[in-house]
């Protein structure tokens, strides 16, 4: 597991780096510049190939001083380099101001507020190649004044008109690096654009992954910290360094990527004032299949999927097939006498119980192999109102997901008194505002200075008020447990799958948990597991997908997890 990194502590890491005396800000800010080189050239390998045209937005700290480094690097491989500079040479920090001036050397600057700068450009269309957004990154601290943010766009505009592929360092600018929103100016106007390409070092910022909105592509660069934080666990000396890295991350949560690609842990394991949060690249641990560990099927649990009415059956039928594939041993449907005709004609592999209300319910959960519930696909609100509370009076392992939730819209409180902490909540943003509107207002409120609050922060804060596992549904689902546990299972860059959004999908999430607190995972794992699970299952089956495929696609997804 690697980690995700808050603009603090990024901050942190550098300044440790170089403190040690392993590097100075300047190499590290070379070592950016190449990486960001580099990942143009492996991202579109044409560029690689004979010279091509860059035009480069320098802003006024060290963003800017990597976009500098950019400039000479591509110049020096014969490209045609125009830069322009948002600011006063004289102001920027040292090491951005040493690569502006290496870079006068090869060539002029501009002033990128310039009326004619962006039109300049469009002029010669003739060569292809890069728009370099170097303006901001991780010291972004406002949204963006209106004159900057017009002549931002007009160079955007011209990214067309020549062939040129935007490219940004770190974050595009205008995004805070640490919630994914865009800040908007004192005017309430923001810069929201999606580019082809984010550049950033050493670990993805948490903003990586909270927005659909910023970047079609992410690469991340290696500067040498890894290096560096190992040597100096080799010679065992790490003066002050725990002290620096917890004073620098003083809003931090150590974010957590469990992926290959992102090495082990790092320094920042040092501080860790709050739980970890993982994003869930390459999966979690704890999946183990159902063959390897063999048994009688009741040792794999034995889950209860409560089922609406007449007509409205389906829903449940999802989740129960999703909780059976993923290893539950037994699922039964528990259906009211109108609906009993219609799923008994539609199931196989699922057993059937009649479950008319509270009371039955009851009784039906006096049976103690009924481990684990799932409340909530296609219920009914009515339905919903009398059965929730009863089912949860018994403290199984329990989602809730749909109606489980929306029958408590007028009434959360109500709600939040009835959960446990063996409970996950499976809401999508509509029925998050509803449950916890606050919290939502607060996450939809325009941002005008950074660190924001971000939806990472909304699921903690909710997941503390109720007491139980949150998971909020998106491209970047985030799931948070009270005790400030959080990961982010992000359907972005290469791991899209926007066939997900499809009727029943949700169902399916919430059986795929169901089957896995059955199983005995533990809420957090469950939610982790099978949220990860449902993307892949979802890129597995690609273009035409249906709710029912997910749960018939599982079984490849796990075998190919087994390897
Ligand atoms: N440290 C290192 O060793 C390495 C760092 N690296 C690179 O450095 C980047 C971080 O650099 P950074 O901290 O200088 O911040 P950066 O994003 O350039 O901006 C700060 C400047 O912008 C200003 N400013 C902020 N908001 C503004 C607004 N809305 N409108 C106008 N001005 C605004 C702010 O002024 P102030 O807020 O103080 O008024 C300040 O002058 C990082 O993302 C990575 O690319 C890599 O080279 C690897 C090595
Ligand atoms: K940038």
């Amino acid at each position: 597991m690697a980690q995700l990194l808050t603009a603090a502590q990024m901050r942190a890491m550098e300044q440790a780096a170089i403190d040690s005396g392993a590097v100075t800000g300047l190499e590290l800010m070379e070592r950016a510049g190449a990486g960001v080189v580099e990942a143009v050239m492996e991202e579109w390998p044409e560029l690689a190939q004979g010279t091509h045209r860059a035009v480069v937005l320098c802003g006024p700290g060290n963003n800017g001083g990597d976009g500098f480094v950019v400039a000479r690097l591509l110049k020096e491989l014969g490209w045609t380099v125009e830069v322009f500079l948002y600011g006063d040479p004289e102001k920027l920090p040292p090491d951005a101001k040493a690569n502006f001036e290496r870079w006068q050397a090869l060539g002029p600057t501009s002033d990128m507020l310039d009326m004619d700068a962006a039109s300049s450009v469009a002029l010669d269309p003739s060569e292809d190649g890069i728009l370099l957004d170097a303006i901001f990154g991780t010291g972004l601290s406002r949204g963006l004044e209106a004159d900057l943010r017009l002549a931002l766009s007009s160079f955007r505009s011209v990214v067309p008109v020549c062939f040129l592929k935007s490219v940004n360092v770190d974050v595009p600018s205008g995004l805070c690096s640490d919630s994914g929103k865009w800040l908007v100016g004192e005017d309430g106007f923001d810069t929201a654009w999606r580019t082809d390409l984010t550049v950033t070092f050493h670990r993805p910022r948490v903003a990586h992954y909270l927005s659909d909105a910023q970047a079609q592509s992410l690469r991340v660069k290696d500067i040498g910290l890894d290096a560096i934080q190992s040597q100096r666990h080799a010679s065992s000396i790490a003066p002050g360094l725990t002290a620096l890295l917890s004073d620098a991350a003083s809003r931090t949560y150590p974010l957590e990527i469990e992926s290959s690609s992102f090495g082990a842990k790092d320094m920042l394991d040092a501080v860790a004032p709050q739980p970890a949060i993982t994003e869930l690249l390459q999966g979690c641990d704890g999946l183990i299949d159902k063959a390897e560990t063999g048994g009688h099927k009741y040792t794999h649990g034995h889950a209860l999927v409560l089922s609406g009415g007449f007509g409205q059956t389906g829903a449940a039928r999802l989740a129960a097939r999703g909780a059976l594939r993923i290893g539950a041993g037994l699922v039964t449907l528990a259906v009211p006498g109108s609906a009993q005709m219609e799923v008994a004609c539609q199931i196989t592999g699922l057993m059937m119980q009649r479950v008319e209300d509270a009371a039955e319910l009851t009784e039906v959960l006096s049976d103690a192999r009924l481990n684990a519930l799932c409340l909530g696909p296609g219920l009914g609100l009515e339905r919903a109102r009398d059965v929730v509370p009863a089912a949860l009076a018994f403290e199984r392992p329990t989602v809730l997901d749909a109606d489980a939730l929306s029958a408590f819209s007028d009434n959360p409180e109500m709600l939040f008194a009835n959960l446990h902490g063996a409970c996950v909540m499976t809401p999508h943003m509509g029925e998050f505002a509803r449950l916890f509107p606050d919290i939502a207002q607060k996450l939809n409120a325009p941002a005008k200075t950074g660190p924001a609050y971000s939806k990472v922060d909304a699921t903690r804060d909710a997941a503390a008020r109720a007491g139980c596992v949150v998971l909020l549904k998106g491209p970047d689902t985030v799931i948070a447990a009270p005790d400030g546990r959080t990961a982010i299972n992000a359907a972005l860059y290469e791991r899209q799958a926007p066939w997900l959004a499809t009727a029943g999908s949700g169902d399916v999430l919430a059986g795929f948990i169901t089957g896995l607190l059955a199983r005995g995972f533990e809420p957090m794992q469950a939610a982790e597991t099978a949220a990860w699970l449902h993307v892949e299952c979802g890129r597995s089956f690609g273009p035409g997908l249906i709710a029912e495929d997910l749960p018939e696609i599982l079984p490849k997804v796990l075998q190919s997890r087994m390897g």
